[in-house]
């Protein structure tokens, strides 16, 4: 318990802050308007301002720097606004809330304690020299979530200070009232942590900064990794840690790193916007976020029908009843491997000395520039030189022979038939053009006729001018560019190269595929893999399997388009990416760093990656020696009882350490028929909510199942639902019906796990879907079943969870 006069002088400090806080607010006021008031005035008089002349290269200049100065006075106004609103958010920010936590540190060259007290953002008197509260990224507080009490250090800018931490403290302010401070030992008192798991859950994503564990700590201050690997079991603060990383990295790059040069990808649109809450709440801006699907689709989607890995995983939980389903499955595995990948990087030097694919140039029907003079020609070239280089080249000597072939084409008949047909405004166009080159043969006239004069020479009369002919020629020049534009553009697009067969002739059959790209082992059914592959791309369509594979053959040819700007890259749900997707990552933003969050535990999709171990294709993108791998071991999320109840399903469960916040046992309710199921839900789901629990999700194992599961609890007569499905954008509170494969990530009050019979998780395949699904629950998870219960429970200690009988 804490002392009296402790809890006064703490007190009294709070008072002393807020109402420094309240001074700086009220002082950066009128400023703030001022600046801002004053930026807003500028932008609007902007050209008010600049005296615009050009009638002389003088006033031409003169004009220039009058722009200049005028748009470097208004982006100073508008910087200094833009610092100044940052400083009064902050101290507002502060004012609810002005710190979290202090740590008394001693330095060993000093004789007494400093106080150290921890907020979002730090907050310094008046003359800037004593910090009133230090931001939790700061190195010294970083002392407050990576030592207990006793010796500690961290690294100053002028080299490490070591020291010994006193005391160490964690308040609870709310509205800027005091309403709890504990004092721990520890690293950080799981008091506190216990009270911060206990409440429920949001539609968004809290942020973590009062509670980091040690262990998360270390990964949101690593700054010398080039990629940052975190395995980490469900509900470890994976994501919590991410963006706590991203907020860090934000404040120590300050001068140089901004938000938009962070991009995160993330498992699906509803995702971004759950976790789009928690920079603001850290006073930074969002950085970017993406799909890989996105990614895919702003690259492949004017000439493809693509899949979504919804769809696809949609097909595999669905579809096992159908012709060719292991043919796919099989497929999608090797699609997804670091065999097939080092199959196409062969593939890239078989094509440097054979078997390129174009599409010939054809025009009004003829081919006039055929594949085989594209192959010659591409062939011609130094083998050493690199496939897109000679894509280059041969795009070159494309539009030297369209130049020609251009010229050549001008005395067809079809010409002077269009010229007949020229529409008014066509026959303008090209007609002014004949004018401005009339004035060009005006000007030679002259000059020919002074030349005459003076050499006197006469010329002929049919050397003359002869504008009729002239005008003709222009017309049929004008006429034949035109109808040519659509090839030179296409040439500059490089649709010259046939991307499509030359990922088809992959699939022709065993042994024409182990010719040109060495691979040894192939799945058994390799040819029926080719027909569906083939079946596919004939038809447009590209599996989510093919989609980045197709991608690599075409970059491979064509080369990578890259971005330089992004300097961070977080993966979340990093399990899901196949090395393909990691390849391309890495190749597209090679300026980037890479932080991969992920669990193997819940790879759901069939083009996981391993994330640890010899084989895993994270450490080789770049190196052991530039990979820092990191592992969460302990579960935040969920009750013991959940948690214990969860690790049961896994294999190697043991190693999950699980957090001792207590609650009710998970329950397995059985039923009859899925009428009665409907309606125990709905009876459940109101006795959730009269409980007080204000989020609750009816999980399924699938979409068509997430409808069926709406429909009848509908009508059950339970009413506010939310049918979350691959386009939601978000989700708010309250109940949702949800397929598991969208709940990834996000966590819920309850879970009501829809129907957790045989006939649904029946094979060994669906634990880790099933996995996920569990684990999405805080505080209570409800498992149905209206036949025998899935095997998947057989190994879990029957203690570990409540056997219900209904009662409606
Ligand atoms: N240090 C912490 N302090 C307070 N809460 C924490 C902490 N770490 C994690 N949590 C909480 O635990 C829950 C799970 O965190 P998070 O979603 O980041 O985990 P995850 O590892 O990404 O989970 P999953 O892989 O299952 O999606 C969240 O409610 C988060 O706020």
């Amino acid at each position: 318990m804490m002392k009296p006069e402790d809890w006064k002088q703490e007190q009294a400090y709070l008072e002393q802050v807020k109402g420094m806080l309240q001074e700086g607010i009220r002082q950066l006021e009128p400023e703030v308007e001022r600046l801002g008031g004053q930026a807003t005035e500028i932008r609007k008089r902007f050209w008010e301002e600049v005296t615009v002349n050009t009638a002389s290269d003088e006033d031409f200049e003169e004009t220039f720097h009058s722009i200049r100065q005028q748009e470097a006075l208004l982006s100073e106004r508008e910087r200094s606004y833009r610092v100044r609103l940052r400083q009064w958010k902050n101290m507002n920010r502060l004012l609810a809330s002005p710190y979290f936590g202090r740590i008394d540190f001693r330095e060993d060259s000093e004789s007494s304690a400093e106080r150290i007290y921890i907020g979002v953002s730090s907050f310094a008197d008046e003359d800037g020299m004593t910090f009133l509260v230090y931001d939790w990224r700061t190195p010294i507080a970083g002392m407050y979530y990576d030592y207990p009490l006793g010796k500690a250090s961290f690294h100053a800018p002028g080299g490490e200070i070591t020291g010994t931490i006193q005391l160490k403290r964690q308040y609870q302010i709310a509205g800027g009232q005091l309403e709890n401070v504990f004092d721990t030992s520890l690293t950080i008192g799981d008091e506190l942590l216990q009270q911060v798991l206990g409440k429920g859950a949001d539609s968004q994503m809290r942020s973590i900064v009062a509670t980091i564990q040690k262990e998360q700590n270390a990964i949101i201050r690593d700054d010398t990794s080039r990629m940052v690997l975190v395995d980490g079991v469900a509900g470890s603060g994976k994501t919590s840690a991410a963006l706590q990383r991203v907020a860090y990295l934000l404040y120590k790059h300050r001068e140089r790193l901004k938000a938009d040069q962070i991009v995160l990808f993330s498992p699906n649109p509803v995702f971004n916007s759950y976790v789009s809450a928690v920079l603001p709440e850290l006073g930074e801006e969002n950085m970017q976020q993406a799909t890989f699907q996105e990614y895919l689709e702003q690259a492949l989607r004017a000439e493809w029908s693509l899949e979504d890995p919804f769809d696809q995983i949609e097909y595999v939980l669905t579809r096992s009843d159908t012709a060719g389903y292991e043919a796919r499955i099989a497929g999608m595995a090797y699609k997804a491997s670091a065999e097939f990948l080092q199959a196409l990087h062969h593939y890239g030097q078989w094509l440097n000395r054979q078997g390129m694919q174009f599409n010939s140039i054809c025009f009004r029907g003829r081919e006039l520039i055929t594949e085989e003079e594209m192959r010659v020609q591409f062939y011609s070239y130094d083998p050493v030189v690199r496939l897109p280089n000679r894509v280059e080249l041969l795009q070159e000597w494309l539009l030297r022979r369209l130049t020609e072939l251009e010229r050549d084409e001008r005395g067809e008949a079809w010409v002077g038939e269009e010229i007949n047909y020229l529409d008014k405004e066509e026959y303008a166009g090209a007609f002014g053009k004949l004018h401005r080159a009339q004035g060009v043969f005006e000007f030679a006239e002259r000059y020919e006729a002074v030349h005459e004069k003076q050499q006197n020479i006469t010329w002929g009369k049919e050397d003359d001018f002869d504008f009729a002919e002239r005008e003709e020629d222009i017309l049929r020049q004008v006429v034949v560019k035109e109808n040519f534009k659509p090839l030179r553009k296409s040439v500059k697009r490089i649709s010259f190269i046939n991307t499509r067969a030359l990922y088809a002739q992959l699939f022709q059959g065993r042994e024409t595929f182990t010719g040109m790209t060495g691979a040894a082992e192939l799945p058994a059914c390799w040819e029926e893999i080719c027909v569906l592959t083939r079946e596919q791309l004939d038809s447009q369509r590209l599996f989510y399997e093919d989609a980045t594979p197709y991608l690599y053959v075409k970059e491979l040819v064509e080369g990578v388009g890259i971005n330089t700007e992004v300097r961070h890259v977080f993966v979340d749900e990093g399990q899901d990416y196949s090395v393909f997707q990691y390849e391309f990552l890495a190749k597209l933003f090679p300026r980037a760093r890479m932080t991969v969050l992920g669990d193997s535990s819940q790879a759901i999709f069939t083009q996981a990656s391993e994330l640890r171990g010899t084989s895993s294709p994270l450490i080789k993108l770049f190196g052991e020696a530039d990979t820092r791998l990191f592992r969460l071991a302990k579960s935040y999320r969920s009750t013991r009882e959940i948690a214990e109840f969860t690790k049961s399903l896994l294999p190697g469960g043991k190693e999950i350490e699980t957090f001792h916040r207590s609650g009710e046992k998970p329950v397995l309710i059985r039923v009859e028929s899925k009428e009665q199921l409907a309606a125990v839900i709905r009876r459940d789901v109101m006795d959730l909510l009269d409980q007080g629990y204000a989020s609750a999700a009816v999980i399924t194992k699938t979409a068509a199942e997430s409808v069926e599961a709406y429909k009848l609890l509908t009508e059950q007569g339970l009413t506010d639902m939310k049918l979350v499905t691959k386009t939601s954008a978000e989700f708010g509170k309250g109940i949702l019906v949800i397929p598991a494969y969208l709940a990834k990530g996000v966590e819920f009050d309850a879970v009501l796990l829809y129907d957790a019979s045989a006939d649904v998780y029946g094979q060994e395949a669906q634990r880790k879907l099933f996995y996920t699904a569990c684990t999405r629950a805080m505080h209570r998870l409800m498992l149905y079943s209206t036949g025998e219960w899935t095997p998947l429970l057989l190994e879990t200690d029957s203690s570990l969870y409540e056997k219900r009988i209904i009662n409606l």
